[in-house]
Parts: structure tokens; sequence; C-alpha cells
């Protein structure tokens, strides 16, 4: 019997030609627990898609479903335990970004410590009049030391870019130590409060799990230096927001450079877009033509291999895999 697959948003043509050369496929465009995308999901051996959620509600009544194939790195929206229970393979796209990530990273770096975007509003709003001063300075972002938090691939390709390109020193934080890093790049691996007291540069790259939510608090920005900037690309809930805002507004640190944010899309009234030594981007830490295509069509090889019996390249809870 052909099996269903529920597509939930998009997939370039291409790649949803392939879905539905082997598959019966329901595209759906929004998550509910007893509506179109529940109803679907009820007869699905498989369900692909980036932003997607599974309510409770709608994996019991998903008695079929084997796999779930999401076009991103990061899973923290997935109760993983869940899935395993339930004998549900999960896969996600992390090589394809990697890249592209990295760069969003280094352009953060660079717009928040030489003040890229205030600097072009400056001229853009005619107040260019003479040959600038001391106002218009930035921080050097060569030769300054940068630490990461959470050294797994995306801090790899940060940290070669920051090292090679930029003559930078690498320090970083993980539970385990990375021996390519310290290899390749002569990274130092530190407690996490050394490295938030050593750095001129704290990018976070952790995933949101129990044990992140909240890691970065205002006793972490207390120890962090009055010139250091803070950069995340990794997970908002990572941080608590408040205590980033008031360390922002009492100067604690001198800036911070955020893809991500504790609730997205990030209110327009927060008090972050009022403060000039911020620079918020709209998580588009992999959003490039190219790298989207390339994670759609990542997560549907997931899908299919998962669905003909093939073992994924990307498993999240290889656990759950079972071959028919
Ligand atoms: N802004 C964006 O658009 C994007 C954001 N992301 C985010 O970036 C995250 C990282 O991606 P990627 O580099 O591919 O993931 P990896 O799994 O390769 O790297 C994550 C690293 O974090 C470390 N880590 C995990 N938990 C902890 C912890 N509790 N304490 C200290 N270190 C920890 C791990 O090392 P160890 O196990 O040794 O602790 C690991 O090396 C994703 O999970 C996602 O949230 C990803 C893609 C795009
Ligand atoms: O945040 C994006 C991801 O792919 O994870």
């Amino acid at each position: 019997m052909t099996q269903r697959v529920v597509v939930y948003k998009n997939l370039p043509e291409d790649l949803l030609a392939q879905l539905k050369a082997r598959f019966e496929i329901t595209e759906v465009d929004s998550v509910d627990s007893d509506g179109p995308f529940a109803a679907a999901m009820a007869q699905a051996d498989g369900v692909i898609g980036g932003g997607l959620s599974l309510p409770s509600a709608v994996l019991d009544r998903a008695s079929k479903l084997r796999t779930v194939a999401t076009v991103s790195a990061g899973f923290d929206q997935f109760d993983v335990a869940d899935l395993t229970r339930r004998g549900i393979l999960l896969s996600n796209t992390p090589a394809a970004l990697t890249e592209t990530v990295a760069d969003t990273v280094l352009m953060l770096m660079l717009m928040t410590a030489r003040r890229g975007a205030e600097l072009a509003e400056y001229v853009k709003a005619g107040q260019w009049q003479g040959s600038v001063g001391p106002d218009c300075y930035s921080s050097d972002v060569h030769g300054k030391t940068l630490g990461i938090v959470g050294m797994g691939r995306i801090g790899l390709a940060v940290g070669r870019r920051a090292k090679h390109g930029f003559g930078m020193n690498v320090r970083y934080h993980n539970r385990s130590q990375h021996p390519a890093a310290e290899e390749a790049l002569q990274a130092k691996w530190l407690p996490l409060d050394d490295l938030l007291r050593e750095c001129d540069f704290v990018c976070v790259l952790l995933p949101l799990s129990a044990e992140t939510e909240k890691r970065f608090s205002m006793r972490e920005f207390a120890l962090m230096q009055k010139h250091a900037f803070f950069i995340n690309a990794g997970r908002g809930r990572v941080v608590d927001e408040a205590a980033l805002i008031a360390a922002l507004q009492n100067g604690q640190i001198a800036g911070a450079g955020l893809d991500v944010f504790e609730n997205e899309p990030l209110d327009v009234a927060s008090p972050l877009l009022k403060l000039p030594q911020v620079v918020a981007l709209p998580h588009v830490g992999s959003a490039t033509h190219q790298t989207r295509y390339d994670m759609a069509a990542s997560a549907v090889s997931n899908l299919i291999d998962a669905l003909e019996g093939r073992l994924p390249e990307f498993m999240v809870n290889p656990q759950a895999w079972k071959r028919e």
C-alpha cells in the first residue's frame, strides 16, 4: 500500500515531486490538534517540515506515524523522549547549514563591534557631514579573544573563520573537550566562568535543553568584561533575556548581536530594539536561498530513506530506528 506523507509548509517543487513520485502527499500550512493537520497525521506514515510542532493530541491519533523529518538543525520543539517511546524516528538537517550559520555569526560579530547597522543608518540619515570623530569609532574584531559556548559543527566553522580569517584566539566551553577544535584552531577549553571573564566576544551556539535553558543570566553577564560583546545564534531561551537587557542598559557588557530570542518574532516593543548597541536579526542564521534548498533536500532524503527502510543520514533518536 502507498505510504502517506504530510508536507508541512512549502517544499521546493522538484523536491516535492520526489515525494509525490513515491508517496501519497497531503500538504498543510498550519498545525492544529483537531483540524485538517490532525486528520492528515492520523493517516500518515511520515511528516516533513520546518517550524513543525507535534501536539501530543496529534501524536495520540497518529498510530501509523514512523518518522518525522524536520527541516532544521535544532529539534528542541519536539519531545524526543516521547517520540522514541512511540517508536517514531526523528531526523534533522545539521550539515546543510553549518557554513551559512557560521557566516551569520561572523556578520553579527562584525556588525556589533564595528557598529555596522548604526553607522550605515547615520549615513542614510544625512548625518555624515564631515570627517568622523570618536562618536563614530568602534571596536576591533581581529586579534581579539573569542569564546565559543557550544563548540559543535557550527562552533568549529565559526572558530575557523575567527582563527584563520581574523587572527583571533579561540576559547571554548562544552561538556566534553573537542580535540579537533583544539588541534585545528589551537582552541583552549575553559570552564564557563573563566571563558566569560577572559573573552572579548562570547558566542553562544548551544542547543536548547533542560540543561541549557537560561544558562546565561545576571550572574554570567556580571562575569563578562565591560568591553565584551555577547553573540547568540543558538536558541533564545538559553538566555534570560531580561538579564541581558539589564546588562546592556547598565553597561555591564558593550553590546549584543542576536539572531534568536526568548519569544519569536521579537515583540516590537522589546527594550532590545531601543538599544543602539544591539544588532537584532529575524532568526536568519541559515536563511540563504541555497542553504534553505539544501536543508529541504537533506530532510527529503532523510524521510525517503526512513520510509524505504534505509538508515537516514541524520538521526536524532537512532534508538527509535526499526527496519521493517
Ligand atoms: N540561528 C540559526 O538559524 C540556527 C541555530 N542553530 C542552533 O545552533 C545549535 C548548534 O548547532 P550545531 O553546531 O549544528 O550542533 P552540535 O550538536 O554540533 O553542537 C552543539 C554543541 O553544544 C555543546 N553542548 C550541548 N549541550 C551543552 C551543555 N549543556 N553545556 C555545554 N555545552 C553543551 C555540545 O558539546 P558537548 O556534548 O560536549 O557538551 C556540542 O558540541 C542548534 O542546536 C540550534 O539550536 C542551528 C542552526 C541554525
Ligand atoms: O534555527 C534553525 C535550525 O535549523 O535549528
